[in-house]
């Protein structure tokens, strides 16, 4: 089974391009699943009474509700597990709130590495003007940090080998060119 996560900014297209990845993998043969972080009810509704002040309690809650995601996810019996967002939004995200990014890789190190990260990067003026209203997760204070978190993930991409995929591009160009890198990965 190959876990696929996809990853990027707030706004950047991720739940569209997951959803259209299942669809089209499906549409060749292919069994996949679309999941997303946070995982859980309960956690996710500890996270907003939480707030975004208090870097150390959400990397941990991210991470008890990435270890629940995770059991979930092993129970899947599919070729392709497309994951909207996963252990690298809690490097990006909390490592720009200040905690060390190796206590956040410790905390993580015992869930799957991610067979494929695809990291769809947008300016965040953009990426903010897409993201809808109402979102349980606007905080105010978050939004001021995309710049950097932004700038962190392409550090990590860089890094460890993402597919960078330019999200400021027509949508189907956008899935067009994860499909063409993917179905050569997978068939
Ligand atoms: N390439 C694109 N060009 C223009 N609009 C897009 C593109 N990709 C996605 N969108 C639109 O942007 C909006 C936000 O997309 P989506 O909800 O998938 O982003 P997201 O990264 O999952 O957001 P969030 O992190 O806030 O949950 C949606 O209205 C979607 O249709
Ligand atoms: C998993 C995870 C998420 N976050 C942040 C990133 C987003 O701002 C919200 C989730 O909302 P979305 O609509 O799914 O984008 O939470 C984080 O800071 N750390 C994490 O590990």
């Amino acid at each position: 089974m190959l876990l696929i996560s996809i990853e990027g900014i707030d706004g950047s297209g991720k739940t569209t391009v997951a959803k259209e990845i299942v669809r089209r993998l499906k549409e060749k043969g292919k069994n996949a699943t679309y999941t997303k972080e946070p995982f859980t009810e309960d956690i996710t509704g500890i996270i907003q009474r939480v707030g975004w002040n208090d870097p150390i309690a959400l990397t941990l809650l991210f991470a008890a509700d990435r270890r629940i995601h995770v059991r979930w996810m092993e129970e899947q019996n599919v070729d392709a597990i497309i994951t909207d967002r996963y252990i690298h939004s809690t490097i990006a995200y909390q490592s720009v709130m200040g905690i060390d990014e190796k206590w956040i890789r410790n905390v993580n190190s015992k869930f799957p590495y991610p067979d494929l990260v695809i990291l769809l990067d947008l300016d965040p003026t953009i990426a903010s003007s897409r993201i809808k209203k109402g979102d349980i997760f606007d905080f105010p204070e978050k939004r001021k940090t995309l710049e950097k978190v932004r700038n962190k993930y392409l550090e990590l991409a860089a890094m460890e080998h993402f597919l960078i995929v330019n999200a400021d591009k027509p949508f189907e160009e956008v899935i067009n060119s994860i499909m063409f890198y993917l179905l050569d990965q997978i068939t």
